[in-house]
Order: structure tokens, then sequence, then C-alpha cells
């Protein structure tokens, strides 16, 4: 591969110059621009990044130390990263760890080597051996985008996912449903678990009780929601309502309420969270809570460029603020006031 020695050769001037035409440093006389140019596009060269970031201290890189892309919140967040990075002049390195800790300790390591300038962080689950971990790395300005603590060398944001699940209980109950069911996601991520706490909490305000086989604790897969719903509707006391805590949850029980000739809305209402950006296409349209992915995304970048470019050392949080989207997947329930 081409040198910027051999550009300076072929184009008869020094290093110097090429660096200044290409950077736009200096003032450079046109027919040197030219020549410059010719011989970059003859040789094929490309400045190199390694050797700028020797020079600068920096790589102009952010690492995401993710949990899955394939999960669609997963990968709607993570597009969004990206796509935030590009616009900030960042490239993003996309490390999946399936909340393997060796994995996740293997991908830091890297991440350290290839030093990246500051770490998104996205892991589900935040267990003590995880922590430590991280703690490890805390020279790397690090923001944690999905868990509201804050271990002090990270930035943090809070999704206020208790406050989600608490949407989607009071619009069932606004719309007149007491006999309301959960499918959950994973209770030990922070995102399954606020989310039914905020849902269970609407509950109980309303002095609403809800039976205990109407809880169903699965995890954000299509087959735990499929598999709920079918649970729900072979029970001698079915429901009116379902709150999925995960979108995904609510596509596997829409299917299972399809294949047993359970309609919804009329014979249960369902509402998902997450408004993953298919929703809108499930059958019916998915009525659900909007968890803002773009702005978690743009948001957390924000903050994390923040620590890498001013230094900052004190910890930030920021919020991000859950809406009821409305479709068509919710019905009056029997005890609707009118
Ligand atoms: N694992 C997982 N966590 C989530 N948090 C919010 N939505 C999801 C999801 O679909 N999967």
């Amino acid at each position: 591969m081409a040198t910027i020695k051999d550009v300076a050769k072929h184009a008869g001037v020094s290093t110097t110059t090429v660096s200044h035409v290409i950077n736009k440093t200096r003032f450079v006389a046109e027919d040197t621009k030219t020549a410059v140019w010719a011989a970059i596009k003859e040789l094929s060269y490309s400045p190199s990044a390694v050797a700028r970031s020797l020079k600068v201290n920096n790589t102009k890189t952010i690492g995401l130390l993710a949990t899955a892309s394939g999960s669609p919140y997963f990968a709607e967040v993570i597009q969004a990263v990206e796509e935030a990075c590009y616009k900030k002049g960042y490239t993003l390195i996309l490390c999946n760890t399936q909340n393997d800790l060796e994995k996740q300790q293997a991908y830091l390591a890297m991440l350290a080597q290839k030093r990246v300038d500051g770490l998104l962080v996205m892991c589900s689950e935040y267990h003590p051996p995880l922590l430590s971990l991280l703690e490890n790395y805390h020279a790397i300005p690090m923001m944690v985008m999905d868990w509201n603590k804050h271990k002090g060398f990270t930035d943090n944001i809070e999704d206020n996912g208790f406050h989600g699940g608490y949407l989607a209980a009071r619009y069932l109950i606004e719309r007149g449903h007491r006999e309301i069911s959960t499918i959950t996601g994973q209770l030990n991520e922070f995102t399954g678990r606020e989310r039914h706490k905020g849902f269970l909490h609407a509950l109980k305000e309303a002095h609403i009780d809800i039976l205990p086989e109407w809880i169903i604790e699965a995890d954000f897969q299509p087959q735990a929601g499929y598999d709920g719903m079918v649970s729900l509707i072979n029970l001698k006391k079915r429901p009116t309502a379902l709150f999925c805590g995960g979108d995904v949850i609510a596509m596997g029980a829409l299917c299972a309420a399809g294949d047993m000739g359970v309609r919804v809305p009329e014979d249960i209402s369902v509402i998902g969270y997450d408004n993953i950006r298919h929703t809108r296409f499930y059958n019916p349209p998915l009525t659900t809570i909007q968890q803002p992915k773009e702005s978690l995304a743009v948001m957390a970048l924000d903050m994390l460029l923040d620590r890498i470019i001013n230094k900052r050392e004190a910890s930030h949080s920021i919020e991000l603020h859950p809406e009821l989207i409305e479709r068509k997947s919710v019905t009056d329930g029997p005890y609707l006031k009118k």
C-alpha cells in the first residue's frame, strides 16, 4: 500500500506539502495541489488513521459493548448509535456479548487495546462481576445506556421504565379493564424489572388485584409471548387485557391468539412496550409504549463525547420519557364508565 512518501515522490514535493494539501492546513499553489491529488489518485493512497492517531492521541472510534444486535429493540438502538457516530465523524465498533462475562472481558480488553476514545455500554444485566470488570476500565470515558445507577466513573441514562409500565397499566384501567395480566421480559434485566414494577404499582394504586396465574415471568422473546398467551387463554378465568413487557413478546402473544381463534382486541386487549418499527404492521397494529430509541442513542453519544472532549470527570445522568402510542390492539373493557 502506498505511503505518504510515495505520493510526495510521485508528485515531486515534500511529505509536509502532501499533508497540507490533504488537511487543507496551509496555502498550497493550485498546480502543486493538482499534482498531489493526481499522485494520490494514481497510487490509490489513503491517509493512515493509525499514524494520525499516534500523532493526536485519539482514534475517533467508539466501542459499544452490547447484548445482542439480533433483537429488534437492540437493533434499532444500535442502528441509531451508529448513525449518530457517523454524523460526528466517529467509527463504531460493535461487540455483542450475549451477557457472557468471558466475552465481555475479552471485548473490553480488545477495545482498550484499540484505544477507543470512549465506551457505550448496553449489557442488560449489571451483576457485580460485570461492574468490577467495567471499573477496571474506568480510565476509558464510559456511558451506561440501560441502567439508572452509575458507579461514579460512568454517565448513565434513566429511561423511566417504571413510568412506562405504569402508563401501560393506567391506560388499560382507564379503558375499563380490571382483569389485567402480564407477560414480562427477564426480571433480572433492569428494563424488564422496572417496567414490571411500574405496571404492578398502577394496579395497586387503583386497588386492582391480579391473580398470580396472570403474571407470567418470561423473557424478551416471541416464543415466551406465544407460550404465555396460550396459558392465559387456557385459564378458567381469562383476563380481558394483557401487558407485554416488550413488543417482541406481544408479537408472539398475537400469533398465539390468532392460532387459538381468540380475537385481539375483542376477546383480549394487548399492549406492548418499546414501539419497535414493525409494530404498526402487527395484526392488529399494536398499541404500545414508546421507548425513545433514537434519543437514547443521540443523548448517550453526546454525553460520552462531552466526557471525552471536555475531559469531564463528574458523572452525569440524563432522562428519557416513555409515551403511549395508541393503535388498534386495545378496546374498551367491561368496566368502562361512559
Ligand atoms: N433483551 C431485551 N431487552 C430489552 N429491553 C427492552 N426491550 C428489550 C428486548 O427486546 N430484549
